[in-house]
């Protein structure tokens, strides 16, 4: 029997997703404990009161005793005391274990998350994900922090105003248990459905949280092709969707609602209509069925919050099934279990032998076949070739984006995947094509290469990529929010941000991807400057898209359809003529 696949949406939930929370609460069994102990005792309070009242009944109002009345209500409002004070205090245990879980929770997934490979973000789309860290995580901590509460409450509170009941007049309490039934059947086939179009109307939102998200972060995209309305019209639909399966939810759920308060208490006022007549009867006594009644009134309020709870508990195990999904993702690129480190100092001596590499989403066509290189310590090697050649491919498989299908490629005689990532990524500088700035000061953007560099290095590095100019001339320097809502940076400005990331990094290997919009001279100027320097003592591959690249490299690779189809220097390679001295007449624009 196949298993059906995590996604489909007809796949049974299992209330047993829940146990996945279990390792978030565990370090927070104190408080787990202060709640149950504080909930013992709330909920015994709440029992004894109804004795005070009968209590009043028996010796105060029979025997017009004033004496006794001043004492039952003394007593009355010491038990509200007590039952006030343990309420406040299991709230608080509650909600805070509920609040401790969800921070754990979200911090766990994200840690989990952001480990994940390239591969993984290729497939699953980052607004449904930060939807999920997001929307799932609440509706967890909605259970944690409420629900359990009020569902353990309920049980607690049913369970003893039923032996409580029992305890007070057998008769009446039979007459109750024959009528249960009635109330628990419809929870347990509506409760289903609730949950199966609980997942659904999460999913729902997760995709159009997607759209917005995509749509949203190519905003300008989205004008310039003037797709407001159309996108706006896809959000909307998204939404309608989210919001017919959340009225479906909402109508079994009201549904429910109405069914089970309608027969409790049709069955709790047949139970005391009898029990009235009773007393009319003389066969009991008026305060048992005042005592009674507040059991009654317990027990059909634990019944409705247990009728409540279980929504919010199925809706709960949708949400951490959903969770779970992405927790059992793993990262197929990982750490080997005896990692071989790098010698110290590390050459830069890179070799690539007979590399074989598809990308998964694409197995049909090799992004590099038969692929053969050999990088000396400190070399300058310029890749040159036509756009869809596989000039990234191998920067990706560098980094271990991916590992190719055949052959191996060594770093200083280590095969990549017998280091650890961080060993490898850590011999590694970056300079992509499109820079990313996050939310943060310029200095925070330039620590990006090396969290730990001072202000003094970070500085330094900026000077040496002809960053400190523009930098000084921020309204804040070099405190000034750069990325999200920040300055905005013009591309080269980017790109020598991304230089003194690379500078400051000051790592044996140097991977730069060369922007192709074109700089102004002056700019392109001070980047080349900046590049001869950093390039200097170390080996560096450069996806080259400008003369001068090709000119400054100590040998350029000739790249097309995943294969190496020349190797030499600009003046060896021009006078061979074929494709390098084409794309150099065409200026290496690719
Ligand atoms: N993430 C990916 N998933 C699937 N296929 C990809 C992916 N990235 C690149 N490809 C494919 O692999 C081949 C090589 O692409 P690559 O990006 O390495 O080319 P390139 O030489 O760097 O091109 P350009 O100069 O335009 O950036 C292309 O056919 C491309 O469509």
């Amino acid at each position: 029997m196949s298993t059906p696949p995590a996604n489909d949406p007809k796949r049974p939930r299992r209330i047993g997703s829940l146990k996945l929370l279990w390792p978030f609460v565990r370090p927070n069994r104190t408080l787990a404990f202060g709640w149950l102990l504080f909930l013992a005792l709330s909920s015994a309070s709440a029992l004894v009161l109804p004795v005070a009242v009968r209590h009043m009944f028996d010796h105060g109002f029979r025997h017009s005793n004033a004496q006794a009345i001043n004492g039952s209500f003394l007593a009355l409002f010491v038990v509200a005391l007590v039952m006030a004070f343990a309420t406040a205090a299991r709230f608080y245990c509650i909600s805070l274990l509920g609040e401790r879980t969800l921070a754990a929770l979200r911090s766990k997934l994200y840690a989990h998350v952001i480990r994940l490979d390239v591969g993984f973000y290729e497939r699953n789309r980052v607004g449904e994900l930060t939807s999920r860290l997001g929307t799932d995580t609440e509706v967890v901590q909605a259970l944690v922090g409420s629900g359990i509460s009020v569902a353990l409450r309920s049980a607690v509170m049913l369970i003893g105003a039923t032996v409580a009941m029992v305890w007070t007049s057998p008769r009446l309490a039979g007459l109750t248990a024959l009528v249960i039934p009635a109330v628990v059947l419809p929870i347990l086939i509506f409760g289903r459905r609730v949950q199966k179009l609980s997942r659904a109307s999460q999913d729902r939102l997760a995709d159009a949280a997607a759209i917005a998200n995509e749509t949203l972060n190519a905003a300008s995209a989205v004008k310039a092709y003037a797709r407001e309305g159309i996108e706006s019209d896809r959000y909307g639909d998204a939404i309608a969707r989210a919001l017919s399966t959340a009225r479906k939810r909402i109508g079994v759920r009201s549904i429910l609602t109405a069914v089970v308060i309608t027969l409790f208490f049709g069955a709790i006022t047949l139970v005391l209509w009898v029990g009235a007549r009773d007393v009319l009867a003389g066969t009991l006594e008026e305060g048992v069925l005042a005592q009674f009644i507040f059991y009654a009134v317990y027990s059909g309020g634990s019944m409705m919050g247990l009728s409540d709870v279980w929504g919010d508990v199925l809706r709960a195990a949708g949400a951490m099934e959903r969770i779970g999904e992405l927790f059992a993702e793993d990262a197929t690129i990982a750490d080997p279990p005896n990692p071989v480190a790098l010698p110290t100092p590390v050459h830069g001596a890179l070799r690539f032998e007979h590399i074989e590499f598809r990308y998964p989403t694409r197995l049909d066509a090799p992004a590099l076949h038969d692929f053969n290189l050999d990088i000396r310590p400190g070399e300058t090697v310029a890749l040159v070739g036509p756009s869809g050649a596989g000039k990234s491919t191998v920067f990706a498989l560098l980094l271990r984006f991916y590992d190719p299908q055949r052959g191996r490629i060594t770093f200083d005689g280590v095969d990549l995947r017998a280091m650890t990532l961080p060993e490898l990524r850590g011999a590694i500088a970056l300079v992509p094509q499109e820079t990313v700035l996050f939310s943060g000061s310029a200095a925070d953007n330039i620590r990006f290469g090396r969290q730990d560099a001072s202000d003094e290095e970070v500085h330094d590095a900026a000077r040496a990529a002809e960053a400190n100019d523009f930098i000084q001339l921020l309204q804040d320097g070099y405190n000034a929010e750069l990325g999200e809502r920040g300055v905005r940076l013009s591309g080269g400005q980017r790109q020598r941000v991304a230089i003194a990331r690379a500078i400051l990094r000051d790592a044996p290997l140097l991977l730069l991807d060369e922007a192709t919009s074109s700089l102004d001279a002056q700019s392109e100027a001070a980047i080349q400057q900046a590049l001869e320097r950093l390039e200097k003592g170390r080996t560096t591959l450069v996806i080259a898209h400008r003369l001068a690249t090709v000119q400054r490299a100590d040998r350029i690779v000739v790249m097309d359809g995943g294969r190496i189809i020349a190797q030499g220097t600009h003046a060896s390679l021009l006078a061979e003529g074929g494709l390098y001295a084409e794309l150099a007449r065409l200026q290496f624009v690719a």
